[in-house]
């Protein structure tokens, strides 16, 4: 049996940080100042905490400025929304990302409407989501930007495919098929309550997991000569060493590769794509709220 190949996303991710520090230097050239980019996180999630690190290493890394505010679980919702208007009107500031989930007592969906729609890097605004889907000029969320550039990167003209997203969020799913449909692929959103999720998936030129539930996916899913991109990022239970933990992706890697024609690996996959895109969308903001052209080949 043939195997397919790994779709290296890590160095995908590198080249794509590099454009944007060249971009960056452009900007700085062009305005005297530096993108800044404004991470909110609220409590002390680990993992979190180590995400928001590594975000604001990677922002200085591409030249721009990193801001980051900690606060704590017991912040009151008007504190938070306070917190982002100054950021709104903060003039340094081109991109604003609120660390997702939130403590339970605040309300997602109003935190998120508070952000002006011009500094929302993660495009998870109303207002960019529908621009998004009707085809406008847009802040796309991050994760399935990421995917599409992997996926045209590997396929080219993507024109036609069948594609099958699974998982219906407004984080990843629903964005990834609109960002698809403007591909002209023949899109299908598969979730929870769908019939026959394998028939499905067997249709399908490119696949995208994307549902939060470990190696779900299996092998005789996927239709011989297959793109397969796997968005989830699930810890568990290490079997070989106790005590231990690994993460694994939403499709089980090691059985796909028999099938696919290629297939995004965890980690090393989307994961480090959703961080190079975060610095591209805040270069994009700084460029529009600079009144600049768009930076070109981003
Ligand atoms: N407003 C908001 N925007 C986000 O974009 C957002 C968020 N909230 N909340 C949390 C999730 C998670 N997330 C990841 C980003 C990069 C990796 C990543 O680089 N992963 C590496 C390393 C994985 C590891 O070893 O831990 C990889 O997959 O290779 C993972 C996860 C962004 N998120």
């Amino acid at each position: 049996m043939t195997i397919g190949k790994l779709i290296d996303g890590k160095a995908f991710a590198a080249g794509l940080r590099d454009k944007v520090a060249n971009g960056v230097a452009g900007f700085v050239q062009a305005t005297g100042r530096k993108p800044g980019l404004a991470v909110v996180l609220v409590g002390e999630d680990p993992a979190s905490s180590v995400y928001v690190r590594s975000k604001g290493k990677m922002t200085v890394a591409a030249g721009m400025e990193s801001f980051e505010f900690k606060r704590p679980d017991s912040i009151g919702e008007d504190d938070l929304l306070d917190l982002i208007e100054e950021l709104n009107q903060d003039e340094r500031v081109d991109g604003i990302l609120v660390q997702l989930p939130l403590p339970r007592h605040i309300d997602e969906a109003a935190v998120i409407g508070a952000i002006d729609p011009a500094k929302d890097v993660d495009g998870f605004h109303v207002v960019n989501a529908g621009r998004l889907a009707t085809g406008q000029e847009a802040l796309v969320p991050c994760t399935p930007m990421g995917c599409i550039m992997l996926l045209k990167d590997e396929l080219g003209d993507l024109s036609g495919l069948e594609a099958v997203v699974i998982g219906r969020s407004n984080i990843v799913g629903k964005p990834m098929a609109a960002l698809l449909l403007a591909e002209s692929c023949t899109v299908t959103i598969a979730h929870s309550r769908t019939h026959d999720l394998a028939s499905v998936v067997h249709r399908a030129d490119i696949v995208v997991a994307a549902v939060g539930r470990p190696e779900m996916v299996r092998g005789e899913w996927i239709k011989p000569g297959a793109t397969v991109i796997d968005v989830g990022i699930n810890r568990v239970a290490d079997i070989e060493e106790e005590g231990k933990s690994r993460i694994v992706g939403d499709v089980a890697t090691a059985e796909a590769l028999a099938h696919v024609r290629a297939i995004t690996p965890v980690p090393g996959g989307v994961g480090p794509m959703t961080i190079a895109v975060l610095l591209r969308n805040t270069l994009v903001a700084a460029h529009a709220r600079a009144g600049l052209a768009k930076p070109e080949g981003l």
